[in-house]
């Protein structure tokens, strides 16, 4: 292993698309052109604008975006000196035609995500998007689910059709420490040179810094925050508390921290309409494994049903439901009230 002062690290910050979940997908472009100037300024390189659920994602099932997505696009392409743009897409959910709009709109990095055993369905996203010339980053989603190994698999998928950064996404909270480290070195020892390794975490249990940390150790070497950890579940792991400890560590990230502390206090904090929490609910998609973006969906039924979010959310985990299955939610608050009738 490295010593701390060998690691260099880009950080990307996704406040812009995972906030959007925490925002209901609210965001003008007024918010846009704010958060890029301040991003840009400390000197973060890469800055995610989408939906929540990515290209496409603006739709009954997963909440109507209040702006259209390509106006925020191009809202943060006009305002960024020095960042590159990128966006969100699940294959599916979002198609090659909103590729090639985000690339028209002047995206230049294209994140593919996956749940965690599916990596085979991002395979032409990953073809297009290169050949596009975009840079290209792959998502293994909620991935808890599967081993260190299988993981390992599913990335060599990814890397094979053109990703060139493949991330241990921690969509629940649910990794621990060595959980992600031993997460990012087998990704490491399968990816060799064709391929980076990062990782996204979340605070639902409170672990986002640390296991950044653990993840960088093992060799990351792109790592996802927020500004003030907005973002689905109880955030995402803050963006200016990774630069300040990366910083300590020794961690090179080329950011001025003062600068995004500056940033979450006075460009984003006012803005939030509501501040991600760790709660009964959020930790409880940490401890049983949920997908964070389904808690505020299980909000939503806790209050038509009458029955509690986390205990939606511990049924939710038993059943194993991934990204996409929102409409499962109402399903099990439906069957939980009709248990307690
Ligand atoms: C839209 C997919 C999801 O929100 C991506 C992500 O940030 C995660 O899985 O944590
Ligand atoms: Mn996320």
């Amino acid at each position: 292993m490295s010593t701390a002062a060998e690691y260099s690290v880009r950080l990307t910050d996704t406040t812009l698309r995972d906030g959007s979940h925490a925002m209901s997908h609210k965001f003008t472009v007024g918010h846009v052109r704010s958060t890029v100037r301040a991003l840009d300024d400390a000197g973060v390189k890469v800055i995610e604008v989408t939906h929540g659920d990515g290209l496409g994602g603006s739709s009954f099932n997963y909440g109507f975006s209040l702006t259209p997505e390509l106006e925020l696009v191009r809202a943060a392409v006009d305002e960024a000196k020095q960042a590159k743009i990128a966006v969100l897409m699940l294959p599916g959910l979002g198609t090659i035609h909103d590729l090639n709009q985000a690339h028209e709109a002047g995206a230049s990095v294209a994140r593919i995500a996956t749940h965690c055993t599916e990596a085979d369905i991002s395979i032409q996203h990953f073809q297009h998007a290169r050949k596009l010339g975009m840079e290209t980053v792959g998502f293994l989603m909620l991935s808890h689910r599967v081993s260190p190994e299988e993981l390992a698999k599913q990335g060599r998928i990814m890397a094979d059709a053109g990703c060139q950064c493949v991330y241990v996404v921690d969509s629940a909270g649910a990794l621990i420490l060595e959980d992600v480290s031993d997460r990012v070195s087998a990704l490491v020892a399968e990816l060799g040179s064709d391929a980076q390794v990062g990782f996204h975490g979340h605070q639902n249990m409170s672990f986002g810094v640390a296991n950044s940390v653990f993840a960088v150790r093992a060799g990351a070497r792109q790592i996802d925050g927020t500004l003030v950890a907005l973002g689905a579940g109880a955030g995402n792991s803050p963006t200016e508390v990774l630069a300040a400890a990366f910083d300590r560590l020794g961690i090179n990230t080329g950011v001025d921290v003062q600068g995004l502390m500056a940033a979450a206090e006075d460009v984003v904090k006012p803005y939030i309409t509501r501040m991600p929490v760790m709660d009964r609910a959020s930790i409880m998609q940490g401890y049983a494994g949920v997908y964070s973006s389904f808690l505020i969906h299980a909000e939503r039924a806790a209050d038509r049903y009458g029955v509690p979010a986390w205990k939606i959310l511990e049924e939710v985990g038993k059943a194993g439901y991934v990204g996409g299955q929102e409409d499962m939610i109402v399903d099990v608050a439906v069957q939980l009230a009709g248990a307690n009738a």
